[in-house]
């Protein structure tokens, strides 16, 4: 652990370029969540800890992909109808018992098991069954095989059907009960502690006393935790004094995995929460070249690892969805904390400075020609509304300078760094 935020953050003076620091945290950040076996109906959302390998085919048996007649397609003429006996019924669930024979058809019905000996199913709306017989068109079934659904053709005994580091979504859940998995290993929910700091900091409910405001960090750090799995305590507000912060985070960290802060941490007079770290174990200033987002304080209180987030409430949420996401993602046992973005084209021009990355947030207009990138009109870091008028960021990187109307952007959806 230590050593993952000692080697990546061990860049005094310059500003690490947010490339390197992306590279640093892919190549450090290990799962440091227990394992825990539950039954599946508990694991959608969780992070699987084990690959998982078929020990069934799917499907287990030839089957009928329509409501129709199991025929071999040699029996059907080219030239003319073909009229066969209809010798048996196979429902779902009720295999025939025997081998198809030549010039017989079988009333077959969608999933039901096809015999050995039948080869293609010609479809109900194909056909006319009278007395007995069923009468088919020339060409009613396109070619030998037509709506036969084969053993195994989706999940073969010893396929890998999903790798270990995934967040198992609804249709993992099914095609883990499509091989009869009942239980499976998933990471357990890392415990995180959350505070706000800050005199002025009071929290909903309470009086708004002069010059204060209300807490709205620990509020979305809280709700992000959660939606990205996480078990998330809250311990409320620390006021600006040394030493009731330095007994909260002792306190938190014996019980917790991680440790989030927010404010606090810039060059004030009254930052006092890296003074606290610094005292109960160690503390980084990454200075990541982003904007915003400067600066994220990252260190540990004795063994436990700390995130203190920047006060300014976008850029506590967009440094959580683009720093602190990503770490908490590989500490949960994710494998993949790469951050998806979308190429757009931009409907706006900017200059850009360079030098660092900054992110814009931006929602998306349709047009005729598709959809197309805007900027908010307002980059304040306070103004919160501005995220929950927006459907992302877009994402500058450090050495564009122009952008120009119809350029394709980097665009960020909320929902991909949420969850
Ligand atoms: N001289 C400098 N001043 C500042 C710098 C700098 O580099 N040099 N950086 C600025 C930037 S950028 C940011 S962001 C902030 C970060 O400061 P802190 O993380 O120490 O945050 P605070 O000073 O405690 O608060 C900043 C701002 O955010 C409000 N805040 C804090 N917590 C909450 C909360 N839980 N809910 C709502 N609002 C919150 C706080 O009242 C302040 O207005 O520093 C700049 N200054
Ligand atoms: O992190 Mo500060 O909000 O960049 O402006």
């Amino acid at each position: 652990m230590n050593t993952v935020f000692e080697s990546c953050f061990a860049t005094p003076g310059a500003m690490m370029p947010l490339d390197e620091a992306r590279q640093c945290l892919a190549e450090k950040i290990k799962p440091m969540a227990k394992t825990t076996t539950l039954p599946l109906r508990q694991c959608v959302g969780k992070i699987l800890a084990s690959d998982i390998t078929a020990q069934q085919n799917v499907p287990p048996h030839n089957n009928s992909a329509m409501d129709g007649y199991a025929v071999k397609f040699q029996d059907l003429k080219t030239d003319g109808e073909t009229i066969l006996p209809v010798s048996a019924r196979i429902a779902a669930g009720h295999p025939l018992g025997r081998r198809a024979q030549s010039g017989e058809a079988l009333r077959i019905f969608t999933g039901a098991p096809i015999p050995e000996g039948s080869d293609t199913v010609i479809m109900q709306e194909n056909a006319t069954e009278a007395e007995g017989h069923v009468t088919f068109a020339p060409g009613a079934a396109p070619k030998k095989g037509a709506n036969f659904r084969k053993l195994g053709e989706d999940i073969k005994i010893g396929d890998v059907i999903l790798k270990k580091g995934r967040k198992l979504r609804a249709a993992d859940i099914g095609v883990c009960a499509s091989v009869g998995k009942t239980e499976i290993e998933v990471y357990a929910p890392l415990k995180i502690a959350v505070f706000s700091t800050g005199d002025e900091i009071t929290d909903a409910g309470e009086p708004l006393g002069e010059g204060c405001v209300y807490d709205i960090n620990r509020y979305s750090v809280m709700s992000l935790l959660e939606s990205v799995g996480c078990e998330v305590t809250d311990l409320g507000i620390l006021p600006d004094d040394l030493g009731v912060i330095t007994n909260g985070l002792k306190e938190a960290a014996d019980t917790h995995d991680v440790l989030f802060t927010s404010g606090g941490v810039s060059l004030g007079e009254e930052d006092h929460v890296k003074s606290a770290v610094a005292q109960l174990g160690q503390i980084n200033f990454w200075r990541i070249a982003i904007k915003p987002g400067r600066p994220i304080a990252l260190g540990e209180v004795g063994e436990t690892p700390f995130i203190g987030l920047p006060g300014n409430p976008v850029a506590t949420l967009v440094t959580f969805m683009m720093i602190a996401r990503p770490m908490i993602s590989g500490f949960s046992g994710r494998s993949d904390i790469s951050t998806r973005s979308y190429k757009i084209p931009a409907n706006f021009e900017m200059n850009h400075k360079g030098g660092r990355y900054e992110w814009q947030r931006a929602f998306l207009k349709d047009t005729p020609n598709g959809p197309v990138v805007e900027l908010f009109h307002t980059t304040g870091s306070g103004v919160l509304t501005s995220m929950v008028q927006t459907d992302g960021l877009v994402e500058i990187p450090d050495h564009a300078h122009q952008i120009k109307v119809g350029d394709l952007v980097d665009f960020i959806p909320y929902s991909e760094v949420s969850q």
